[in-house]
């Protein structure tokens, strides 16, 4: 990756032999690779068993867990939350895991609508729950920054699995949590 950093500065018409650039191809590459390390983490990996039985079926929500990823088509970051619940049957997973399990998706080229389904899927499936909502609150550089130059706007975004799908009141006490 380096290599391929110091052509894209050189096509940016920049002297990579001037002091201060000289090492940010380095830098740039090191940077880039922590920005998607989520490739080299597995779930299993992450969630290292940090699981524990409970007797509570009661709705567990984790709000503002902040997130940062990199849209697919532009390589630019966005920027946001993400609030995910869920409803355990016999076993709740290690509270800092559900943010684990939001930056192993996270730390990706990603569309955020795929990020957030990806990681309501992950949660179902990790702990075995009657249902899993996650939301996803962003906001693109890609559209900030360049193109359509819009500073406001935010996008939200939701995958509802399970009882949070099937059941309105689920949904709704789900939804009146977050409301600040
Ligand atoms: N649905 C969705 N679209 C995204 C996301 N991130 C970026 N995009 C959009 O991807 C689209 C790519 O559109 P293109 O027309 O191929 O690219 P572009 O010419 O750079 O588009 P503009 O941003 O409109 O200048 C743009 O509309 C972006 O806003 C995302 O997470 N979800
Ligand atoms: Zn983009």
């Amino acid at each position: 990756m380096e290599q391929h950093w110091a052509k894209i500065i050189e096509s940016m018409g920049e002297d990579l032999e001037r002091p201060g650039l000289v090492d940010t191809p380095k830098r740039a590459a090191k940077a880039y690779a922590f920005l998607t390390r989520g490739y080299s983490q597995s779930v299993d990996e992450v969630v290292n068993n940090a699981l524990f039985p409970s007797d509570s079926s009661e709705m567990i929500v984790v709000e503002d867990i902040e997130m940062y990823s990199l849209c697919e088509h532009h390589m630019l970051p966005f920027i946001g939350k993400c609030h995910v619940a869920y409803i355990p049957t016999g076993q709740v997973l290690g509270l800092s895991k559900v943010a684990r399990i939001v930056d192993v998706f996270a730390r990706r080229l990603q569309i955020q609508e795929s990020l957030t389904s990806q990681i309501a899927e992950t949660i179902m499936s990790v702990t075995n729950a009657e249902g899993v909502g996650v939301i996803i609150e962003a906001q693109h550089m890609c559209m900030m920054m360049r193109g359509v130059e819009k500073q406001n706007s935010r996008m939200k975004t939701s995958s509802m699995l399970g009882s949070f799908r099937s059941e309105q009141k689920t949904r709704e006490e789900f939804l009146s949590l977050l409301q600040r």
